[in-house]
């Protein structure tokens, strides 16, 4: 794997007030718990990582803090408010989502798709200038790098207060993860709060601030990202012991 070096990865970034928070949080379907007792807060211009195994919680806890799933107990704040409100209220208050599947509308131009997002295509570009010669083609038509740089700069144009990001990587070559990534540092450089959940344990390491390894549905470790950058055996140990 070709280990990402991002800008800005190895300077700690200032880190402003606390955007959101999950308290106790328990949370998960139909009752069943997937995530228990959850504790979290990120503030701006870091990013908190969240590592581990299949199953073992991470989209569940995204979920739960942008408001798509219920906690079962304890509670998400979003800037100190634990009120839930509707996705596009949330939205307009600052969060940013970027779920698993990949958030673009495939029969749509880029353009088109960039038009939707809450902020300027320009900014969109500002981040990924590449995109700017795809535009006017269908986005079923592009890459998978290219969607996903869309998605990213799409709700990066929209000056999120929080990012929370659901395996952009997925599928995708080192050289396009390396660029989405480094611009989400860039974006928590800016101020954002981020929670990203990734699968790449080193490239995760090159970007985040902290990091928490989930199993089974609770955080199993915690720590700087930069204390681990050279001893990512430590958290693989994690994945092993144990499925889930
Ligand atoms: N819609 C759902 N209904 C019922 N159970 C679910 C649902 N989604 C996830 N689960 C269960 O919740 C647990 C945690 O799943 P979750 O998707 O949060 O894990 P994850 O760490 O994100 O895994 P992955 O890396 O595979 O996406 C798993 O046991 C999973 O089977």
């Amino acid at each position: 794997m070709t280990q990402t070096t991002a800008p800005g990865a190895a300077t700690p970034s200032r880190v402003g007030d606390v955007v959101i928070e999950a308290r106790g949080l328990t949370a998960g379907y139909g009752g069943t718990p997937a995530v228990h007792d959850l504790d979290l807060d990120v503030r701006g211009g870091e990013i908190v990582a969240l590592l581990g195994a299949n199953g073992a919680g991470k989209t569940t806890t995204l979920l739960a803090l942008a408001g798509e799933v219920s906690p079962i107990a304890g509670t998400v704040s979003f800037h100190g408010d634990s009120r839930r409100r509707a996705l596009h209220q949330r939205a307009r208050r600052g969060l940013g989502f970027l779920t698993e599947e990949r958030c673009v509308f495939m029969e749509l131009t880029g353009w088109q798709n960039l038009k939707l997002g809450r902020g300027k295509p320009e900014a969109a570009l500002e981040f990924f200038p590449e995109l700017e010669e795809h535009l006017s083609k269908r986005v079923g038509l592009l890459s998978g790098g290219q969607q996903q740089m869309l998605a990213l700069g799409r709700v990066l144009a929209g000056e999120p207060r929080v990012l929370l990001a659901d395996e952009l990587s997925l599928g995708l070559a080192p050289l396009v993860v390396e660029r989405l990534l480094a611009a989400v540092r860039r974006a928590a450089d800016a101020g954002v709060a981020v929670v990203l959940v990734e699968q790449h344990v080193r490239q995760a390491l090159a970007v985040a601030d902290r990091v928490k390894v989930m199993r089974r549905g609770r955080v199993v470790m915690s720590g700087d990202a930069a204390d681990l950058r050279d001893d990512p055996e430590r958290i693989a140990a994690h994945y092993l012991s144990g499925a889930q």
